[in-house]
């Protein structure tokens, strides 16, 4: 655990830059599309000027004069008194904090790519140095130590450096110390729970302190922050001849006592990450710093009173909390939108709507509570369908009798149910799909960091190729997209009975999100990195559906229709190697793939509506048309198999593959009318049969 070898600073001096050189607003700023705060912008202007270049600003001064307040805050907490307030230091003489955020400091707060933590006092409700002092038996000469320095008889670094001399430890004390004192018994309240919702929203977490980054990297690996993320100082060992560590023999204090420390530390972070937006939490002077010290700084300080309060230094922050509680509840929550409304989108966002119905009774919740669906207004619908989910909780035409939750909002107005989403749920009929975005696109609403899920299961044909579902919103609207297949019927699930799907993602992070929301005690959730493999399963299953219905509507026994579900299952997996070779073949095996096949050739409205279909024409009814039927049948829900067949036999025709594929084709002509539809079960034949002159008849959309 302890690192070898002489005195190692992690952190070089980087030269400030003047505030013109970084001149580009603050991407936080750019981000909530605002300009900057002027109180943190006119604090910075004033940091940058030459003046404070020597030393002569007013916060350096106060900077020079809070070393003391730290050594004297150090001793008393070292001492064990714990004052609230530290000695000279006193309410009475500095404004009051802002205990509540200006709406600029919450939007930075909700906006952050990364926090930084101050250590002692901050993540800890103690200070490690006073700790190891304690443990090794030399509080009193600490003490004395920092009196002096207290005094002004000693500098502080000097008073740092000798009680580290004192405390003449080796390698193993360091490792019964910390046995002794385990990170979860020295935690602030509320601070892991904290670390791991800003973890969870995607924030990345830093620890930033003066102290030993032997003592500090415990407390990080319990949070579960990285060791490259901790930066603090490294002690110094006197090193036996084979190089072991035998004794503490310092501490470069020099650069930890410098008051641009954690400026530098995050200067340096911007420098290796492109963080927008970087916030640092802390107790002390050198904390405030952080933010004050340089342009390139945090954007903004939250002073942690809750271990000590320092009036000095909680007057100049931008938001003064005494309890993590604060910010867990000022969290980012999530805004989640659901474009559709049809069955399985009414079913979807149920359980959506149960998901952050319970997600937010605690105090962290990620998302808003209420999920806002977009509902497209049927004109034949007999009465007002948004007024009448909103005042009844249900959706009578397209899930009748199924409570969608009073969180669950109807809105009639894409733009308007979209335009402040951060998780779009799309799940229209595929054919409306491109529709959807475009207009979305046009109206440049969706929020540049909105993820989308894709539950709709299709694609779209255009002459370069298929383009699935997920790729055209990533493509129209530029946001990430994950998808959302298994073997689901809508009706099914919206009874809570126990199903499955799998999640599959382009961004692990996004799907760990998507499963978060979807994930219910009836519904299992997988999370699968093989998105075009769980699409395009999605999608090409509909097709072997019609070919199952029509089975069904021929009167096959079970072997027929085995033989019928296992060549469409081959046919979708030639179809997704030829269109996407880097598809995995796990992908089959899940609900996406087997099961979704299996559910849908069984229990789906493309089954039930072919079945008819064929029953009819091989009975010699020569009329009947799968729109007449979706229409007759379906009340107003969408087919979307004979649509697919249309559009992958477009690409099946165009690259020449139609025989490589004897299913979907014959399955494609008797749709058509080009071959008889009980040419099916001579699908081997069919697909190669002359066909009749018939023209095509068209698909329902
Ligand atoms: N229903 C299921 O069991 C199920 C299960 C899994 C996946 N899916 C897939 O989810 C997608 C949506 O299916 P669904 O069951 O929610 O819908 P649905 O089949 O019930 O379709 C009806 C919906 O389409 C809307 N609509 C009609 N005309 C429209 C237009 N011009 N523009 C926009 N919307 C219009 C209707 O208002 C209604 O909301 C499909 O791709 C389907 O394959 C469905
Ligand atoms: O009813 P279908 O045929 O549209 O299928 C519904 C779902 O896709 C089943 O997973």
């Amino acid at each position: 655990m302890l690192l070898k070898g002489g005195s190692v600073n992690p952190l070089p001096c980087a030269p400030q830059r003047p505030r013109a050189a970084a001149a580009q607003p603050r991407a936080a700023c750019r981000a909530v599309g605002r300009p900057q705060a002027p109180l943190l912008g006119a604090r910075k202007q004033l940091l940058s000027s030459p003046c404070f270049a020597k030393e002569q600003s007013p916060l350096l001064r106060s900077g020079q004069q809070h070393a003391r307040g730290d050594a004297l805050v150090a001793h008393a907490a070292e001492v064990g008194q714990r004052p609230t307030i530290p000695a000279g230091d006193s309410w009475a003489n500095h404004p009051p904090p802002p205990t509540t955020p200006s709406e600029q400091v919450l939007d930075l707060w909700q906006q952050a790519d990364a926090v930084c933590f101050d250590v002692d006092r901050t993540v800890t409700t103690d200070a490690s140095v006073g700790l190891l002092a304690k443990f090794m038996g030399i509080e009193h000469e600490a003490q004395t130590l920092m009196e002096q320095a207290n005094r002004g008889e000693i500098n502080l670094t000097k008073a740092f450096e000798e009680r580290l001399a004192n405390l003449n430890f080796s390698p193993a004390d360091i490792d019964r110390f910390l046995e002794q004192h385990p990170p979860a018994t020295r935690l602030v309240p509320g601070v892991q729970e904290l670390i791991a919702a800003l973890k969870a929203r995607g924030v990345e977490v830093f620890l930033i302190s003066g102290g030993f980054r032997e003592m500090a990297l415990p407390i990080a690996s319990h949070l579960q922050i990285p060791a490259k993320n901790v930066f603090c100082n490294t002690m110094s060992w006197q090193l036996d001849d084979n190089g072991e560590p035998i004794r503490l023999q310092g501490l470069d204090m020099t650069r930890a006592a410098e008051s641009h420390f954690k400026s530098r530390a995050i200067e340096r972070i911007r420098r290796k990450y492109p963080y927008n937006n970087i916030i640092m939490v802390g107790d002390g002077f050198s904390d405030l710093e952080a933010m004050q010290g340089s342009p390139d700084g945090a954007d903004a300080f939250i002073c942690f009173g809750g271990v000590m309060e320092r009036p000095a230094v909680a007057s100049q922050a931008d938001w003064f909390i005494r309890s993590y509680d604060e910010l867990m509840k000022s969290l980012k929550r999530y805004k989640v939108t659901m474009v559709g409304s049809g069955a399985w989108a009414c079913t979807a966002v149920r359980m959506v709507g149960q998901s952050t119905a319970e997600a937010s009774q605690q105090p962290g919740s990620m998302f808003d509570k209420n999920v806002t669906m977009w509902v497209h207004e049927d004109k034949n619908s007999e009465r007002n369908l948004i007024q009448y989910i909103n005042e009844n909780h249900e959706n009578y035409i397209y899930l009748p009798g199924i409570d969608l939750g009073e969180n669950v909002i109807a809105d009639n107005d894409l733009i308007r149910a979209c335009k402040d989403a951060d998780l779009l749920i799309f799940c229209a009929p595929h054919q409306f799909m491109h529709g959807i975005c475009k207009q979305l696109a046009a109206a440049r609403v969706i929020k540049r960091d909105a993820k989308a899920i894709s539950l709709t299961k299709g694609m779209r044909v255009r002459a370069e190729g298929p383009q699935m579902i997920s790729q055209m919103i990533t493509r129209v609207l530029g946001i990430d997209c994950s998808v959302l297949m298994g073997a689901n019927i809508a009706g099914d699930i919206a009874r809570e009975e126990l199903s499955e799907a799998v999640i599959a993602y382009a961004n692990r992070e996004s799907g760990l999100l998507w499963q978060q929301l979807f994930q219910r005690p009836y519904f299992a959730i997988n999370l699968l990195a093989d998105v075009p493999g769980a699409e395009m399963c999605g999608t090409l299953k509909n097709i072997v559906a019609v070919g199952a219905g029509m089975g069904d509507g021929l009167g096959c026994g079970s072997n027929s229709k085995a033989s019928i579900l296992r060549q469409g299952l081959s046919e979708m997996r030639k179809f997704c190697k030829f269109i996407s070779p880097t598809v995995r073949d796990d992908t089959f095996f899940e609900s996406c793939g087997v099961a979704d096949l299996i559910a849908s050739s069984y229990g789906g409205r493309n089954r039930k509506v072919a079945e008819e279909w064929a029953r009819r024409r091989n009975e010699g009814d020569e009329v009947v048309t799968f729109e007449t039927l979706e229409r007759d049948m379906l009340s107003g829900q969408k087919l979307q198999g004979v649509l697919t067949s249309d559009e992958v036999q477009e690409i099946l025709h165009a690259r020449g593959w139609e025989l490589e594929f004897p299913l979907f084709t014959t399955i494609n002509r008797i749709i058509h009318g080009e071959v008889p539809v009980n040419m099916l079960l001579r699908y081997r034949e069919a697909c190669k049969m002359p066909g009749s002159k018939k023209k095509r008849q068209a698909s329902p959309a």
